[in-house]
């Protein structure tokens, strides 16, 4: 099992929030010229809705009070001109922000994207696909909102919080400190809250990222859970899966919408306060109508604020945990990296040396498994080697290794002469071809397929390529040939028609060493033939690994390496080894006997 399997929540380390924060709002440092546009509008929208409480104390103190009718239609137009500017204002921020917003997003994923590419095996080993994508779509998403508001949200807010308590204590101070008198409430509120909500978010990740990896598992294997007839245990652990989620979510809501009462609750008080100290201990002489309900404005304009910043907050602790989430991906270091002083592989010829080679996976976990010890072989150039052996037994591994897709624990591999630590990762598997049983086909047409193993090769190449390995005629024969369009894991290609596709890219490659795990299916007699040639044409000249599963490629072979108990059991020719009566020969005999 996974280590993070869609039954596990994921491992996050404790990290620091306010880091979090700054490392998303140096995203938003690279469009500092729109940002500052933004701000401009806004601080012009700030500035009209903070003007807005004056002008009614001036038209009730001032116009209404003196009847000047005229002055207080002027005032009024006026302020309808300052408001329809303010609405042109908004729309204008809000358009922005949303474009910038989302190209940070596709920043962020890209980087993902990218960075993801670079992980070694080890990593995608410990974490079903569905984690993966969960962070990659669902958690980016998330951040939208964050640095939207970050943004329209936190600036302006703060700037409208800190001017009006400015302009209040102006007016009055003995009205806006009874006005405020609840901020320490509220402060104290909104923290144990946060505190609470954090981590109860990060809780709601961790499940939806297992349902998501769950569903992702169950629709890729399908066909399986259909074909056992397992759809009532499948929904069991999904509806299992659901209810985790769906408890983590009311879970952390009820909190999350804790905020509102808090600021609700300072904000009715605050407001009782300034009419019981304004009427009640100052009294109408010393405070006049206008004063008052200016006031009562400003202890809105005060709380409205604090009430978005509260919910941008809430949507902070919310989503920072996704944020979390995405730099811890951006901040794993692939295992396998290139060594600062390496060189490039020259062409080789394909000599592949093993020496005194141990190998263990997970190294210092509990799932820790030593699979190679003390591995010793030389293989020439352009010879066939056949890694047979019970499964587990290693022979998987050891092809990796050549590939250097996980690194040794000791000893030495080097390809002619050359140590794979020392030359940079690319030149060494640009010269392999590998081929699992997998034989991936993505999305695209057969010619696209063909490509991935060279990129810029000719159309000539392609079908030079088709035609070696026998491809060619079945392809010819699709609707349109090489442009026929593939779908996903190659579905509505038979297994032998995907060997093939997957023998000419590997062919087009031209690889010096060639890793080959055979597949064990079984395809018709005359595909069968058509796969026994491609291969044959795959293996020619070049120094080849194949974990054989078919008894022509064994007995072709030059040399057969019986893999068991951490190593080479037995080694030798097919004939050499029959001969001994060892290992191989009771794995012929018990395996191949009736066949052959
Ligand atoms: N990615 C991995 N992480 C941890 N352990 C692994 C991993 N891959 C293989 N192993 C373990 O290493 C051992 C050798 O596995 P390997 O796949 O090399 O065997 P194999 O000989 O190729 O088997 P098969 O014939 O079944 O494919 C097994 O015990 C296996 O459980």
């Amino acid at each position: 099992m996974a280590v993070n399997s869609f039954r596990e929540d994921e491992y996050m380390e404790n990290t620091d929030k306010k880091k979090i924060l700054s490392r998303l709002l140096s995203y938003l440092l690279d469009y500092k010229l729109a940002i500052a546009g933004v701000l401009v509008c806004m601080g012009i929208t700030v500035g009209i809705s903070l003007v807005n409480p004056l002008l009614i104390e001036e038209a009730i103190d001032h116009y209404i009070a003196q009847s000047d009718f005229k002055g207080l239609i002027a005032l009024g137009i006026f302020a309808l001109a300052l408001n329809v500017l303010f609405i042109i204002l908004v729309k204008v921020r809000m358009y922005s922000m949303s474009v910038i917003s989302n190209k940070i997003l596709l920043k962020i994923r890209q980087d993902l994207y990218e960075h993801i590419q670079t992980l070694s095996f080890s990593f995608f080993d410990s974490r079903p696909t569905g984690k993966i994508l969960a962070r990659i779509i669902g958690d980016v998403n998330s951040l939208k909102d964050v640095l939207t508001n970050m943004v329209t949200t936190l600036i302006p807010e703060f700037i409208t919080v800190i001017g009006v308590v400015v302009i209040m204590m102006i007016k009055d101070w003995r009205l806006a400190l009874a006005s405020l008198s609840t901020i320490p409430i509220m402060i104290a509120g909104i923290f144990l809250v946060q505190k609470i909500s954090h981590k109860r978010w990060q809780i709601y990740r961790k499940k939806s990222s297992n349902l998501n990896a769950y569903v992702h598992e169950d629709i890729a294997g399908m066909n399986v859970v259909q074909s056992f007839g397992a759809e009532d245990e499948t929904k069991e652990i999904f509806e299992n899966l659901t209810d985790e989620h769906r408890n983590a979510f009311v879970d952390a809501v009820i909190f999350a919408d804790m905020f509102g009462p808090v600021i609700d609750f300072c904000w009715g008080i605050g407001a009782m306060m300034l009419y019981l100290v304004g009427i009640r201990f100052l009294g109408f002489e010393k405070v006049s109508v206008g004063l008052l309900v200016a006031f009562g404005s400003y202890i809105n304009m005060f709380w409205n604020p604090i009430m978005n910043l509260s919910n941008f907050y809430n949507n902070l602790v919310t989503n920072l945990t996704a944020a979390e989430r995405i730099f811890d991906i951006l901040d794993t270091e692939p295992d396998i990296t290139d060594a600062k002083d390496v060189e490039e592989l020259p062409e080789v010829k394909g000599e592949v040396t093993f020496s005194h080679v141990g190998f263990t996976y997970d190294r210092g976990t509990p799932a820790e498994t030593k699979v190679l010890e003390d591995v010793n072989f030389v293989v020439k150039p352009g010879e066939t080697i056949a890694l047979v052996g019970p499964t587990g037994a290693g022979k998987t591994t050891i092809v990796n290794l050549i590939s250097r897709f996980y690194d040794i624990e000791q000893g030495k591999i080097l390809i002619d002469g050359y140590d794979l630590t020392k030359v940079s990762m690319n030149s060494l598997r640009r010269q392999m071809g590998v081929m699992t049983q997998d034989n991936f086909i993505f999305h695209g047409t057969v010619k696209d397929n063909i490509l991935y193993g060279k990129l810029d090769a000719t159309n000539e190449e392609v079908i030079a390529a088709a035609k070696a390995v026998n491809a060619h005629d079945f392809i010819m024969k699709m609707e349109k040939g090489y442009d026929t369009e593939l779908k996903e894991h190659g579905a509505g290609l038979s297994i032998g028609q995907r060997q093939l596709i997957a023998f000419a890219r590997t062919m087009v490659s031209m690889p010096k060493i060639l890793i080959l795990d055979e597949a064990t299916s079984s395809i018709d007699t005359h595909t069968e033939i058509l796969v026994q040639r491609g291969i044959e044409a795959l293996l020619a000249g070049r120094t080849s690994f194949v974990i054989a599963h078919r008894l022509s490629t064994i007995q072709n072979a030059d040399r057969i390496f019986v893999i068991d108990k951490g190593g080479i059991l037995e080694q030798g020719s097919p004939a050499e080894l029959m001969e001994k009566k060892g290992a191989y020969y009771k794995l012929y005999m018990a395996q191949f006997a009736e066949l052959g």
